[in-house]
């Protein structure tokens, strides 16, 4: 029993041994979907996921990634990666941010909590400012509780409102953003009839301003602070949907890299800049990509990039967006409360684990797998390895990436005989899927397919086990499709390309020659999901899981 009077102990397995390391695989953005040629799993050649398959239904099934299998709020949600990583290391389902952020708008709670009130104290005398992405995707935003958010704020006092927009393109397909100004436009000019003096202040493409993670590229931060807050930017416009259909046309920027701008006034003077005594609000729910925003605006002692300016505001976050961090300090919306995570249970009972990434996806296995929490649980019994990303790139010029230099790390790990857990993210089909480049997505495809290899070779020398899923689906299909499943056209009779997630279920597998011989799935799970993993994998180190953990999907039968 630790001391904050949980007991940790897991029960031994009643059939299943302990110490086989186990290449814990999690190929990001990988789905399964009908083969055609927009789906690059198919098109590329993938030999060892192909050849697991056969496996099926004993050693490969589908698993459920998205909606309310992983705490979204409706199957119209696709996965993605915090809600998928989240439920492989927690083993459970917990209502996430979306679904609570939902939650206290509908009952009012948000506008009576303690982060609410903090910031109504700058209404009477001074300006709330709003930043984040523009977007329905519903991933690390949804522009309707945006809107509901602003109606309530000045419903509550606030009298300057100024909103820092990021376009999307990335959940979203490319281009929707003229659209969603166009709403956000039309309740900021409701606001103004009654008399607030509501506006967007800025904006720019999400990759290219502001919403880095895992502190791959401070520049992209700098980028947003110098608009949101120093209103100060390459590009000046008079208006949000102006300035989106002007950089769309001419640099021809897409919506996720669309640069910074600002919105002037008839004298040329930037209409919103942060200053002393404003209250902000950052409102993605999600974390990863919020978390660098958050230190530039709440620490005091800041190196990352010169500031310039550092304004004294009432900062606030959707969410609080890192528990251990405590970051930041002041926030809206309770964040779902992730705790006893497989991770930390399997260090109490003497599981040794590497996990490693590269940095555009190492907070995946560490951060998002120990319930957006940093850090380690004991840093005797764990080692992550971040493997630094290329940074200032789309990845599909890249689509290889650290692939192969992941799974060497993997390789080594498992060769060591220091791990009996070795955990990875396999970022291609992802990464370069949302870049819209089905091209570039069928080569990371082949890419991760070969680091797969080079693990398993690693986990059959070392006479282990290996489990390969998926947080969710994208690279399985990169087209927009009506009902039936067809292709849709855009106006110009182009195919409208899917840069995001899907609906899609996952693969997962097992196998490798640790894994005893009576080990198969079990049929009577047929809607199994990601939070069913976690169990699954404490069996195969030879535990029983905590009977409040999402069943195991494995059962052992004597042969
Ligand atoms: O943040 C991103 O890159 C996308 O919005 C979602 O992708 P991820 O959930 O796979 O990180
Ligand atoms: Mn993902
Ligand atoms: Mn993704």
């Amino acid at each position: 029993m630790g001391s904050s009077g949980i007991d940790w102990k897991l029960p031994d397995h009643p059939k299943l041994p302990k110490g086989k390391v186990i290449g814990l695989i999690v190929l990001d953005g990988w789905g399964e979907a009908n083969a055609d040629q927009y789906n690059c799993i198919h098109v590329a050649e993938t030999p060892v996921m192909d050849s697991l398959k056969k496996g099926a239904p004993e050693r490969w099934r589908l698993v459920r990634a998205h909606g309310t299998a992983v705490g979204l709020p409706t199957e119209d949600d696709m996965g993605n990666s915090e809600v998928g990583h989240n439920a492989l290391g927690a083993g459970r389902i917990f209502a996430q941010g979306a679904k609570l952020v939902d939650a206290a708008l509908a009952s009012g709670k948000m506008f009576e909590g303690e982060g609410f009130k903090y910031i109504k104290e700058s209404f009477a005398t001074n300006t709330l400012h709003l930043i984040g992405l523009m977007s329905d995707g519903g991933v690390h935003s949804r522009l309707d509780q945006v809107l509901l958010l602003l109606k309530g704020a000045s419903e509550q006092g606030a009298k300057r409102i100024r909103v820092h927009v990021l376009t999307d393109g990335r959940d979203v397909l490319d281009g929707s953003s003229v659209g969603f100004a166009e709403i956000l436009e039309n309740d900021l000019a409701k606001l103004r009839e009654k008399g607030v003096d509501a506006q967007v202040a800025s904006g720019g493409g999400r990759m290219y301003v502001t919403m880095d993670r895992y502190e791959n590229d401070w520049s992209v931060v700098k980028r947003g602070w110098d608009a949101q807050v120093l209103g100060e930017a390459p590009y000046k416009f008079k208006n949000v949907v102006e300035a989106i259909k002007t950089l769309r046309a001419e640099p021809k920027a897409n919506d996720q890299y669309l640069p910074p701008f600002v919105i002037v006034d008839d004298s040329g003077k930037p209409v919103g800049p942060i200053v002393d005594g404003d209250a902000v609000v950052t409102f993605n729910f999600r974390a990863d990509r919020m978390v660098m925003l958050a230190k530039a605006l709440e620490y005091a002692d800041f190196d990352k990039f010169d500031r310039v300016r550092v304004p004294k505001i009432r900062y606030a976050g959707m969410l609080q967006y890192d528990g251990e961090l405590k970051l930041p300090s002041k926030y809206l919306v309770e964040p779902p409360e992730i705790d006893r995570t497989s991770g930390e249970y399997l260090t109490y009972n003497g599981v040794r684990t590497f996990a490693c990434s590269e940095t555009v996806k190492f907070g995946h296995v560490t951060f998002f797998w120990n319930g957006n929490r940093s850090g380690y649980f004991n840093d005797k019994m764990e080692e992550y390895v971040e493997i630094p990303s290329d940074s200032g790139i789309t990845f599909n010029v890249q689509p290889k990436m650290k692939a192969v230099e992941i799974a060497e790390k993997a390789r080594d790990a498992i060769l060591s005989g220091k791990f009996e857990q070795v955990r990875v993210n396999l970022p291609n089909s992802d990464m370069v899927g949302h870049t819209g480049d089905i091209e570039a997505t069928v080569v990371a495809c082949k890419a991760a397919d070969e680091a797969v290899k080079i693990i398993f070779d690693a986990i059959e020398k070392a006479g282990g086990i290996y489990v390969v899923t998926a947080d969710h689906g994208n690279a399985e299909d990169m087209v927009k499709r009506n009902k039936t499943g067809q292709p849709l056209l855009d106006k110009n009779g182009n195919i409208q390309i899917l840069t995001s997630h899907t609906l899609q279920p996952v693969p997962i597998a097992i196998g490798g020659p640790g894994l005893a011989p009576g080990v198969r799935f079990r049929k009577d799970l047929p809607s199994g999901g990601l939070a069913n993993v976690a169990a699954t994998v404490m069996n195969l180190h030879g535990f029983q899981a905590p009977s409040d953990y999402e069943p195991s999907l494995i059962e052992v039968v004597d042969n």
